[in-house]
This record gives C-alpha cells, structure tokens and sequence, in this order.
C-alpha cells in the first residue's frame, strides 16, 4: 500500500481497518503518510489536467478502483488583487476563493474525500458537529452517495445560508442548546455509540481533501510558493491540511519551500493565538468564545496541536483581529475586488492588513490570503452591517431623490 495511518504523538501506526479519529493507544491526532517511492507524480505529470481535488490523486489515500463522490470541488480561483494590496501596502497579493465551490466553502474539498472514505469503509451513516458550513457540505455529498447524515449545530448560533443548505440537501439537522464545543462532544460520543463515520475535521481523511488547497495554490503560481499564506483559523484543520499539501509538494520534488503559515483568530475566540504568544505547543480552551465570525466561533480547536506544530514549523504566526477590522476586510474585498466573503473568511485580510501595519509582513513579500466561505452564506450579517435596502413609492422622483442624496 502506498499510504497509511501514524499517530502524531507516539508515532504508532493504526490498521486501516479501524474506524478510529485519534490514537487508540496514546489519543493522539492521526495523520496520513505516503510512501513517495511508489506514488508517480510530477509538474509533467500533472500538465493539462483539468483543476479539481481529484487532479491529485495520487497523493490521495485511494486505491485505484476507488470511485469518487464528486460534485467538481476545487479548481477554484485564485485572484491577482492590486487594488487590495495598494491599500494594505504590499506588492503582491493573491486571494485563493474558497466560496466558489459548491457548497460555497472550502470543505467540499474535505468532504469529497471524506464521504468516499465512509462508502469506502462501508459506513452507512455519516455526521459531524458544525458552525455551519462542514454541516453544509457534509449534506450536499451525503446526499450524493445516497447515504444519511446526521449533523447537529449550536442552536440559533448558525448563519441562515449555511442551515438552508443542510436542510434542503436532506440531512437530519439537529440544534443543540449550547455551542459548536459542546456539540463536537456531543457528535463524538454519538459516533462512538451509533457507528456513525465522524465527518469533522479530527477525521484525517478529511483534511487530506484540503491540503489540495496548498496543491492548487502552487500550481496555479506556476509552481511558484508565495512567501506566506494567510487564513482564518477555527476548529485549526484547514491551516495543517494546507501545510501538509505544500510540504508533500516539496518532498515530491515538485515545489522546493513551503510559505510561512499565519493563522487569524478572532479577538472573543482565540486560543491558538494565545498558544502562540504563550510560545506554547498547546492551547488552553477557551470557554465561550464570541465573535460575528460564527464560522470561527471555537473555543477548543480539536486540531491546535497540528496547527500550531504547522505554524511553528514554517516560520509562521498566529494573531487576531477585532470584529470591526474584520467587517471592514469584508468590504475592502467585496468593493475593492468583487469578491464577496461570509466575515469569518474576511479574517485573513483583516490580518494581513494588521500583520502589514505592524511590520511583521514585509511590503516585497508575496501573500496568498484563503477565503473560505461566500458572502451569501450569512445574508443576515450582510443586513446587518450594510442596512437594509431603501424602499420608496413607484415614481421616478422618488428614486431619483435618493440617487442623489449623499
Ligand atoms: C468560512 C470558514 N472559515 C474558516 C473556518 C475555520 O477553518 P478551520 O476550522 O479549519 O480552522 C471555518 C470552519 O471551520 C469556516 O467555515
Ligand atoms: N467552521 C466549521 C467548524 C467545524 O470544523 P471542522 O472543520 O472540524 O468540521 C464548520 O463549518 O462547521
């Protein structure tokens, strides 16, 4: 076989078979490893294949009889943003947008390996905890494989756009009185007893879906690494399975560095930027973490060790920014270069622009920021900070009156 499951911890490694998310001797977090001699993969090899996760495949844990359950994630844009970066006061600034995969967030990316590893496993049930968007998706690629799911989300905490889609795809949707920490408990437990196949982030199948971020990053670069990557961090899965895509990359021959990884946290839910502060390998949780970001609103990230070793390991950081820095990144994206984010993804730009004010990111660095989800994920935040439209009698005066107030 040419890829296999390893503890991080006691670098033990687990059967395939089992149907285990941590160490069953340690409990640590598990991760995937290739065996590189066996997996052929090349620029040439990968040359004029169509963009999507599954360009990747080779350095995917999937025999090769294995059929995906896709619904064409990934392949997703990457912007070249001058009027951004003039405004933040860098050179060179790429927005990698996750909103434009079908479910509107990078974890159809995670759920397509995920869902096909639960066929694969002969789960016949799958669910996850969610702020919103891993129930999203998890719904639309159940929904796919004609199997159940099961999704249980902080009651009155999750944003409209996000319970619609895990409504209508058929998932049963639960919400439960208390926050996305309890209910991640909550599913754990669920999954133990019902042999269900967890579908969050502390799956590893999962995030080996989302490290293709990192692939697709390079690839369209031109096999090219920026100097730093910028993203919004939460339950911490997204920024390890990048890291670990570019570092596969590197260790393939196909890339030669990895970029510094940055991870932004939101001011009211920031563990593992303390952790780092704290020069720490560990978070302490948080217990009722707060933001308008309700998709990063996590005060006990299952995967902090993982992302801070991936922080640490790079070069990188971690920080956080207000709620108000993060509406105003929301704008400066949508108006400065038409790209409309859900506030928990406008959190990298936020961050860069502070990371950029207070020196720590030099002007000639190149900076790929990741937007995660799309604005029309959380329309009530939208009305919220914009106001809602004007609304005036049928005639042309009318209009024209509020045309032209200032
Ligand atoms: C839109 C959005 N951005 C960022 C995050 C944070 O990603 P991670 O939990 O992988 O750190 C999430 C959810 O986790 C999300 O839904
Ligand atoms: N923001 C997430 C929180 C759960 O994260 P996961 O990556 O562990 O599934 C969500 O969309 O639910």
């Amino acid at each position: 076989m040419f890829y296999g499951l390893r503890c991080i911890a006691c670098g033990r490694s687990i059967e395939l078979e089992r149907i285990v998310y941590t160490c069953p001797h340690c409990g640590g977090l598990l991760e995937v490893v290739y065996d590189l001699d066996k997996i052929e993969i090349s620029r040439q090899s990968l040359e004029g294949v169509k963009e999507s996760v599954w360009k990747y495949r080779s350095l995917l844990p999937f025999p090769a009889d294995i059929k995906p359950i896709s619904i064409q994630e990934g392949g997703t844009a990457l912007y070249r943003c001058d009027r951004l970066a003039a405004s933040i006061g860098i050179d060179e600034l790429y927005v990698k947008h996750e909103g434009l995969n079908p479910t509107g967030s990078f974890k159809d990316r995670g759920m397509t390996v995920g869902v096909t590893k639960a066929l694969e496993l002969g789960m016949e049930v799958v669910a996850c905890a969610s702020t919103g968007n891993t129930s999203a998706a998890l719904s639309i690629y159940a929904a796919k494989a004609g199997i159940p799911a099961v999704v249980l989300l902080p009651a009155g905490k999750v944003a409209l756009g996000k319970v619609a889609q895990a409504l209508m795809h058929g998932a049963k949707v639960i919400g439960i009185r208390g926050n996305f920490d309890d209910a991640l408990t909550l599913v754990r437990d669920l999954c133990e007893k019902e042999r269900f196949y967890l579908l969050n982030s502390i799956n590893p199948y999962r995030l080996e879906g989302q490290k293709t971020i990192g692939f697709e990053i390079a690839d369209q670069l031109g096999w090219r690494v920026p100097d730093r990557l910028v993203l919004p961090v939460g339950n911490a899965g997204n920024i390890t399975a990048i890291f670990k895509g570019f570092v596969e990359f590197r260790a393939a021959g196909i890339t030669d560095t990895v970029p510094k990884m940055c991870g932004i946290q939101a001011e009211g839910s920031c563990p593992v930027a303390d952790a780092f502060r704290a020069g720490k390998k560990d978070i302490e949780p948080e217990k009722n973490p707060e933001t308008i970001a309700t998709a990063i609103r996590i005060g006990d990230p299952v995967n902090a060790v993982k992302a801070l070793a991936a922080i640490y390991d790079s070069g990188g950081l971690a920080d956080t920014v207000s709620d108000d820095e993060i509406i105003q990144a929301q704008r400066d994206l949508a108006k400065l270069e038409g790209i409309g984010v859900e506030p928990a993804s406008a959190a990298s730009v936020a961050g860069l622009r502070k990371l950029v004010e207070n020196g720590a990111i030099k002007r000639d660095e190149s900076v790929v920021c990741v937007t995660t989800g799309h604005l029309l994920k959380d329309p009530e935040e939208v009305i919220t900070v914009c106001g809602a439209p004007f609304e005036v009698d049928a005639r042309i005066e009318e209009v024209m009156r509020v045309v032209r107030e200032r």
